[in-house]
């Protein structure tokens, strides 16, 4: 995490996913007399000067809740600027022994992650949300030749685990609509969500997940263009792409190249470290793209993101494994 001087005036606090066997979400209610008071939060609390962030979750899951952390590892973080407080959330995602209560006389509640309620929370709590929501894989569609081979491909990477996927084709109006109407039916039919790259009048019109827009689309889009019950994501390429993202309420960006391409090559790689640089500074879920592998979600969330989009690799690969299907199984929210 880079320490600007904006930072050093931020109150870093830690905070905590907590996922009971079932994938639920651990919530607690703030009190009334506190800083957001009376909102659902994930527990947590200020880190201590000279305190690592995971000793500071240790220390206020303790704290709060008498449960011992055995291990962590990072989810998000949002720097978010109240009218009364800047904070940076460090948000990880605990590993734990033992039996959650409310010790300072909270109320506690467990949640699927698709029932936690934005509205519910702190405002900077949105994205914590949605990273929670949002799977580890962002498979992008090849373009399609041959719409039956294409559904085909579409059918195994579904099979392979896939959860959400990007509608990436150039077709004729009348035949793209069709194929969008297609592969939303076989997603729909395997629990996965189809994203469409193209207009917000395609995606209400299909019925689709969300909307994904290209750079250029970002850059002239001046509010968000669709309504929250849609998912909204963006293409980045910078850090000021990022902040019009955030700025234009969508809901995660992807940020490319990571690794050199075949696709684009002759567009200069960021590489792992600027990655992590300017997810550092984001305040929505972000996935590396470009150059990647399944393989690498586990790289790009180690280095802050929500885990790796692409092409290749995903996109029509059988199952590698039954148990790890293209790598793109594992934890919950894959
Ligand atoms: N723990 C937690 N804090 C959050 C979340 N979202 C959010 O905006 N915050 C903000 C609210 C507060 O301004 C700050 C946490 O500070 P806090 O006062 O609760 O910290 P603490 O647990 O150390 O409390 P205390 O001992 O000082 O009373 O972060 C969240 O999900 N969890
Ligand atoms: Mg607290």
């Amino acid at each position: 995490m880079p320490s600007t001087a904006a930072d050093r005036t931020r109150l870093s606090v830690a905070v905590g996913v907590i996922r009971d066997h079932r994938g639920r979400v651990l919530i607690s209610r703030r009190a009334a007399h506190r800083h957001q008071g009376e909102r659902w939060e994930f527990p947590g609390g200020k880190v201590d000067a000279g305190e690592s962030v995971e000793a500071a979750l240790a220390r206020e899951l303790d704290e709060e809740l008498g449960i011992q952390v055995l291990d962590t590892e990072p989810l998000i973080e949002i720097a978010h600027d109240y009218a009364d407080r800047r904070v940076r959330l460090q948000v990880r995602a605990v590993e734990w022994r033992g039996t959650p209560t409310g010790r300072e006389g909270q109320p506690l509640h467990w949640l699927a992650p698709e029932a936690l309620e934005p509205a519910e929370f702190p405002v900077a709590n949105r994205p914590i949300i949605t990273a929670l929501q949002l799977p580890r894989h962002y498979v992008i569609s090849r373009d399609c030749d041959d719409p039956a081979e294409w559904l085909m491909a579409l059918d195994r990477t579904l099979a392979a685990g896939a959860t959400m996927i990007a509608f990436r084709v150039r077709l004729d109006a009348a035949a793209r609509r069709a194929l969008a109407r297609e592969a939303l039916a076989r997603c729909r039919a395997a629990g996965a969500s189809l994203m469409i790259n193209g207009t917000a009048a395609e995606v209400r019109e299909i019925g689709a997940a969300g909307l994904h827009m290209n750079a250029a689309q970002l850059a002239a889009c001046p509010s968000r263009p669709l309504p929250a019950d849609y998912r909204v994501a963006a293409s980045c390429h910078s850090p000021e792409a990022l902040r019009q993202a955030a700025a234009c309420g969508a809901d995660f960006a992807v940020l490319s190249p990571v690794q050199p391409t075949a696709s684009h090559p002759d567009a200069a790689p960021l590489g792992w470290d600027t990655f992590a640089q300017w997810v550092a500074d984001a305040t929505l879920p972000v996935y590396a793209l470009g150059g990647l592998q399944p393989g690498d979600a586990a790289i790009a969330r180690a280095r802050g993101g929500q885990g790796a989009a692409g092409i290749s690799g995903w996109w029509g690969q059988a199952s590698a494994s039954s148990s790890s299907p293209s790598g793109m199984a594992g934890s919950p929210g894959i």
